[in-house]
């Protein structure tokens, strides 16, 4: 039997995040391999207008979890969700609920976080920092704890070129920050983030730091251990190819060029880049929670989770797969073909923002109020530009991750071990994942069907006549223009065209 398994049956498992993208995985791998598992804690705030429960059964009805329920038909017995809001200053967890975790959890697997980039540097401190904070504490009221596994991300650090598997100090103590977040003022807080932040292009990265930061001061005893994934993508293997179920990080731009929105990017096509599977991140997360209880290091450490090192892939390459495979696969209704760019001059990124984004979608709004309808095209496009500038900071880059505690722990592993929580990146066809990633955006995130890719091609069809018909005409008008005004252009148009004045 799997060590790792063996070692999560009968435990039970606290888990923060786990209605996210990541925690999903999450949640299904453990289920699925490890059946005989105690019980799941999830910290849950209801959403939406769905209470805990609603948005249990939601998970669970799931095309991710249908695996998960042959494997272990009571799944929802073994999943308690518990009523909490992270960013409340007790964590808004009931009395009882408290003493239930505090006595009960073996493990925590520490994943909720506000991935926005343009998020207020307060909300950002007080999830990805307090919030933190507030679970150590917790956690080391929990006799029975072996292991407080901390999800950050590779980009923590990523104003260094280099980066080790070390927590590094940051330029402001963390305390000093969530002090201040206590006095100032929101307007005095967006006044001075440009400084604190200073070379973190985001407050998101920079609020990772700090979580990191108090991690590595405020374990005390506890056993703890950082995992910091690159860029999360679509399942590579488990429990299907190519699942995914938001837009962040490439999935929104994979979309925007599959719709015919994107039609370039400023973007270096030989800068690395560094995506990692969300299964593959799961497996690290959940050999590094055993590795961290059973072996007990002496610090606390930190795990690479990237791809760059081990099987280097380029946003040039990941491109030309995408364009390939929407050629085989178009999305539905698209409103232009699939046909992107990528270039590092920042000229030229803007001439294509004129004439490739903003000129198409004015002149559809327009049609659209001509036609008595409301136009909605430039306000997706200013989110679409929004997205794109905000993740251009990470496509124009390379970073260089050492990887040796992720290598360790592969060697410790037994070979079966290797096998169901495999993390080695080394296996993995980027060719062939990025179909499957771009599959799996059509089939879950989109919800498109496969029957519908004929009528699909023949949108497209339709789309290259029309372009083809108002280039012909666009040519024609400017020259008629410009015969009207040249006597060159006369003498050209008379010499190749003698049946012109018939
Ligand atoms: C040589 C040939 C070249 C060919 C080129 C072909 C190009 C093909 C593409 C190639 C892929 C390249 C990918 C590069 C991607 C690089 C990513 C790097 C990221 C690294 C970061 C580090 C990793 C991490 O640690 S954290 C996780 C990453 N976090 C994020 O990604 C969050 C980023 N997002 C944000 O911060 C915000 O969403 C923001 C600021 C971008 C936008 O905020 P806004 O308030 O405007 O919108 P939202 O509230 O977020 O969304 C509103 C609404 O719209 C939906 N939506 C958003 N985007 C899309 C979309 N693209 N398509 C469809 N729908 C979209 C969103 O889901 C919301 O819907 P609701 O129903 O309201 O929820
Ligand atoms: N996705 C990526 O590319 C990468 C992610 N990571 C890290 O992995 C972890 C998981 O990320 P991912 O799954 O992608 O993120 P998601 O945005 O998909 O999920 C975030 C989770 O945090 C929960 N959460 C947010 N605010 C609160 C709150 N106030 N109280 C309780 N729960 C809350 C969300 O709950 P709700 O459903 O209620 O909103 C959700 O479950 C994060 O720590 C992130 O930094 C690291 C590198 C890359």
């Amino acid at each position: 039997m799997s060590t790792i398994a063996a070692f999560y049956e009968g435990k039970s498992i606290l888990i923060t995040g786990a209605t996210g993208f990541l925690g999903k995985v999450l949640m299904e791998k453990l289920f699925r391999t490890c059946p005989g598992l105690k019980v799941i804690y999830i910290l849950v705030r209801p959403k939406a207008g769905h209470t805990l429960q609603q948005r249990v059964v939601q998970i669970l009805n799931s095309k991710l979890f249908e695996k998960v329920k042959e494997v272990c038909p009571n799944v929802h017995e073994k999943i308690r969700a518990i009523k909490s809001d992270l960013n409340h200053s007790d964590l808004a967890i009931s009395k009882e609920d408290m003493q239930e975790l505090l006595s009960c959890t073996d493990i925590i697997f520490h994943c909720a976080a506000t991935v926005r980039f343009d998020d207020h540097l307060r909300h950002a401190v007080q999830l990805n920092v307090i919030a933190t904070q507030k679970l150590l504490l917790m956690a080391s009221q929990m006799p029975k704890l072996k292991a407080f596994i901390h999800l950050s991300t590779a980009f923590s650090n990523c104003n260094l070129k280099h980066i080790d598997e070390v927590v590094y100090p940051c330029p402001v103590e963390p305390k000093k920050i969530i002090d201040s977040m206590e006095w100032l003022d929101d307007a005095i807080i967006d006044e001075i983030t440009p400084k604190l932040i200073g070379d973190w292009p985001n407050t998101y990265t920079y609020s990772k730091a700090l979580g990191e930061t108090v991690v590595h001061q405020e374990s005390g005893r506890l056993n703890t251990a950082i995992v910091r994934p690159s860029i999360v993508g679509a399942t590579w293997q488990e429990p299907f190819p190519g699942w995914v179920d938001n837009t962040n990080g490439p999935s929104g731009l994979i979309i925007a060029t599959g719709k015919g929105f994107l039609r370039g990017l400023r973007a270096t096509p030989m800068a690395v880049a560094d995506m990692i599977p969300v299964d593959t991140v799961v497996n690290l997360t959940l050999a590094v929670g055993w590795y961290t209880a059973v072996h007990r290091p002496k610090s606390s450490l930190v795990y690479h989770c990237t791809s760059g090192n081990l099987n280097p892939c380029y946003w040039g390459k990941i491109g030309f797969q995408v364009l390939a495979v929407f050629e085989k696969v178009p999305f539905e209704k698209a409103f232009r073909r699939p046909n992107a760019g990528l270039t590092v001059n920042t000229i030229t990124s803007q001439y294509w923002n004129a004439i490739n984004h903003w000129a198409p979608v004015i002149l559809y709004d327009f049609y659209l109020r001509l036609t008595g309808r409301k136009p909605r095209m430039t306000k997706l496009m200013n989110r679409i530009l929004k997205m794109v500038s905000m993740l251009e900071y990470f496509i124009n880059r390379s970073w260089e991750w050492s990887t040796d505690n992720t290598e360790m722990l592969m060697s410790t592993l037994t070979p079966e071990d290797q096998r169901i929580f495999n993390f080695d990146v080394r296996q993995l066809n980027w060719l062939d994942y990025i179909e499957n990633y771009v599959l799996g955006i059509k089939k879950y995130l989109l919800k498109e069907d496969m029957a519908g890719v004929p009528e699909a091609k023949q949108h497209l069809k339709r789309l290259r006549n029309i372009h083809y018909l108002f280039n012909t005409a666009l040519f024609l008008i400017a020259w008629r223009l410009l015969i009207a005004r040249s006597q060159v252009a006369r003498n050209v148009w008379f010499f190749i065209c003698p049946l012109y004045n018939l």
